[in-house]
């Protein structure tokens, strides 16, 4: 059995895009909890929070979670997953967990760049640079407690999947 790989870490460090490729070079399929809470709610996370707002979504997001998890799966989390213990515990029991450390002045090129403010609603209503900073700063123990490898995801996105796929051979070889 091929346990589900899930990427967790802050918007913008590239969870979506690597893990597409990652599902590709692996033979898995690919599924991101933001996309398919979208998708099966038929609202943006954005109308989500602003109806019901922040708690009722991270119940919602740990109901996809584990309705998504499956073996031969990659699976790309929302940034804000591993703020649940539930959440921690779940991934790290279930599969295989990958932190996609990027530091904050990628961030936020890269969310300036590409806001998509529909599935990203401010969480602190600051600049986004400020607010990557500050959030980043409170979650980052939490990435690092949930995860089994921690790779740069500074780098290109066939290089974050290299890296991910050496930490996984690495580990089978152990
Ligand atoms: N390794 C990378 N190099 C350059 N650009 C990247 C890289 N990874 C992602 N990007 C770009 O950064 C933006 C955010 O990436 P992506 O949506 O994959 O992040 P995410 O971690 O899934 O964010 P979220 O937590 O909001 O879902 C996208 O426009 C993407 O093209
Ligand atoms: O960092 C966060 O808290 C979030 C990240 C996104 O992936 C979405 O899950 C949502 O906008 C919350
Ligand atoms: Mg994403």
């Amino acid at each position: 059995m091929t346990l589900p790989i899930f990427l967790v870490g802050a918007r913008g460090c590239g969870k979506t895009t690597v893990g597409q490729a990652l599902a590709l070079a692996q033979g898995c399929q690919f599924i991101d909890t933001d996309f398919w809470l979208q998708e099966t709610s038929q609202q943006t996370i954005a109308d989500i929070v602003a109806r019901d707002g922040w708690e009722a979504f991270r119940a919602r997001e740990t109901d996809a979670l584990k309705a998504v998890t499956a073996p031969a799966r990659v699976i790309a989390t929302g940034g804000g997953i591993i703020l649940s213990e539930y959440n921690r515990h779940f991934m790290r029991e279930k599969g295989i967990v990958v932190y996609l450390c990027a530091p904050v002045a990628v961030l936020a090129d890269r969310l300036e760049a590409f806001p998509e403010e529909g599935q990203r609603p401010t969480l602190t209503g600051k600049p986004i640079s400020e607010e990557v900073s500050e959030v980043l700063a409170l979650r980052d123990a939490l990435y690092r407690e949930a995860a089994h490898h921690v790779v740069n995801a500074a780098q290109s996105p066939d290089q974050v999947v290299s890296d991910i796929e050496a930490a996984l051979q690495l580990a089978r070889a152990s």
